[in-house]
């Protein structure tokens, strides 16, 4: 049975002060829904924030992670760094990581495959550009982009596995995916990922909206079927706004 889950990707945004302050003020927020909460402040921060939401509810997750394990990977960070500081859950694949850092799929795929062999949970991040959508063609991206990176998996890898659907044209832009077509690309999703394996992988694995989620407009989006939850980045900055998204469902 798949859960609600709603994550906040602080970006490169709050500082070591600004995150203890976030943090103080999500931990007074009370969750009186169904969704489990995620927030991914940057590295330097992880350590502090993951002590600060012990037992809160509230777990970390990283924004991104290299592919190697250890070596000479100059300003990168490895899973196992991760995980030494308390984060067992890692966002990989983020529009802005595939379009400022040069981020493909065959490299998305090695990442997802070092985050499993580590035992941590990925949150993957795809969706289409803009000129893909007037193009008509966000459904083949978003099957590519999924097969990809994750169609080598095996089924009971998918436990681990989160999709967070972003349409890029809706990130930061003020412009979020109607309700309805969030909703056409996440049956589209599930359907692609039930061909691909079964029904049960396909039931179970948790999908994610994310792109211009404000507290005025998460429950509508959330009330559809095969949403199961969001990626906010923006509204994630405040407390009360992202609590009022988390209590959307
Ligand atoms: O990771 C979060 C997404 O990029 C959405 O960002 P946004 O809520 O600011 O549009």
């Amino acid at each position: 049975m798949r859960k609600n889950i709603v994550a906040g990707n602080w970006k490169m945004n709050k500082d070591l002060p600004e995150t203890i302050a976030l943090a103080e003020e999500l931990k007074k927020q009370e969750n009186t829904g169904t969704a489990e909460v995620i927030v991914a402040p940057t590295y330097v921060s992880l350590y502090a924030a993951y002590e600060r939401f012990r037992e809160s509810g509230i777990t970390v997750a990283a924004q991104n992670m290299h592919q190697a394990t250890s070596g000479a990977y100059t300003g990168e960070i490895s899973a196992g760094m991760l995980k030494s500081v308390g984060v067992e859950t890692v966002i990989l694949g983020h529009s802005e990581r595939r379009a400022y850092f040069a981020e493909g799929d065959e490299l998305l795929a090695k990442k997802v495959d070092t985050a499993l062999e580590n035992e941590m949970r990925v949150i993957f991040c795809f969706g289409e550009e803009l000129e893909e959508r007037k193009g008509e063609k966000h459904f083949d991206v978003v099957e590519s982009q999924l097969k990809n990176a994750l169609f080598h998996l095996p089924a009971d890898a998918w436990k681990h596995i989160v999709l967070a659907y972003e349409p890029v044209w809706a990130i930061g832009t003020g412009e979020t995916a109607s309700p309805e077509q969030a909703q056409d690309m996440h049956a589209f999703i599930r359907k692609t990922v039930a061909t691909k394996y079964n029904e049960t992988v396909a039931d179970d694995v948790a999908i994610l909206y994310g792109g211009s989620v404000k507290p005025n407009n998460a429950k509508e989006i959330f009330s559809k079927p095969d949403v199961d939850g969001g990626l906010i980045g923006g509204a994630s900055l405040n407390a009360e706004d992202f609590f009022a998204i988390v209590n959307a469902f």
